[in-house]
């Protein structure tokens, strides 16, 4: 595959210097073999960790032009890191995705061939139609996934199979409209956007993905996340 366009990843971080590396490579590989022009967005979060100088290493290793650095001095949280990484794109196309491996890079040429397919302004990845599928979690993980999920369809109808992954390609014009008229900071972001979508009148297009639980590092979703996810998601109930 040799795609015309250049690929924005953003890849926000917070305590991933295990994880990094092989996500880079793999970003790298995946990249360079489908001859795909791209840059890989790193916005760290002040991670007490050292994921920052691990990312400044990688980028003597790729070079500026494929690494670029916008981190920040504190945790801010998913959401705003998204908004601060759009910012900085350059790129014709953005991807989104986790930086713990849960998310793998293998799935971009797929990404990248459907939205091409169906002209889509959004692909979103989906645990949970077709062939996708969630490994590694545990029963309690899995339950606040699929009772998130189903919450948001029941409350939101986003018209997707999987709202609280965020695993997905935007067109950047799209993009850069979408975070402008959304408000969310946390968690509750990628739903926002895709409702967003929804409502401006975007085509998105699903791509069943594998999620695979992370072996390095913990997941940041505590219980802090969650009370801001319900509250957020009341907020867009009562004003969307
Ligand atoms: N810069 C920055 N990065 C952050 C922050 N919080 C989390 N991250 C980064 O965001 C990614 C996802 O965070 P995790 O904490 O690993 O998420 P998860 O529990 O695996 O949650 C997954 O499932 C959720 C529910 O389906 C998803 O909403 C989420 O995006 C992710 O796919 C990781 O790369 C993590 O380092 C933050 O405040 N700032």
């Amino acid at each position: 595959m040799a795609a015309k366009h250049k690929y924005s990843v953003l890849l926000p971080t917070y305590n991933e210097r295990e994880n990094l590396p092989i996500i880079v490579w793999l970003l790298v590989k995946y990249f360079s073999e489908g001859n795909i022009d791209y840059e890989i967005i790193i916005i760290d979060d002040g991670s007490p960790d050292g994921t920052l100088e691990v990312a400044k290493q990688l980028q003597k290793i790729y070079g500026e032009k494929r690494i670029v650095l916008r981190p920040r001095e504190k945790k801010l949280g998913l959401g705003t890191a998204y908004i601060h990484g759009v910012k900085h794109a350059t790129g014709d196309f953005v991807l989104i995705m986790d930086a713990d491996m849960s998310h793998h890079p293998k799935f971009i040429p797929q990404f990248i061939e459907k939205q091409l397919e169906g002209d889509y302004d959004v692909v979103t990845g989906t645990r949970y139609a077709g062939d996708g599928g969630v490994h590694g979690w545990d029963f309690k993980r899995k339950l606040i996934s699929r009772g998130a999920n189903y919450i948001v369809q029941v409350l939101l109808r986003p018209g997707v199979s999987d709202s609280t992954g965020s695993f997905r390609l935007y067109r950047k014009e799209v993009l850069e409209k979408l975070v402008n008229s959304c408000r969310s900071k946390g968690y509750v972001f990628q739903i926002e956007l895709i409702i967003q979508a929804r409502h401006m009148g975007y085509s998105v297009g699903e791509l069943p993905i594998s999620f695979v639980d992370r072996v390095y590092g913990e997941s940041k979703l505590g219980g802090h996340e969650i009370i801001e996810w319900m509250k957020g998601i009341l907020y867009l109930f009562a004003t969307t």
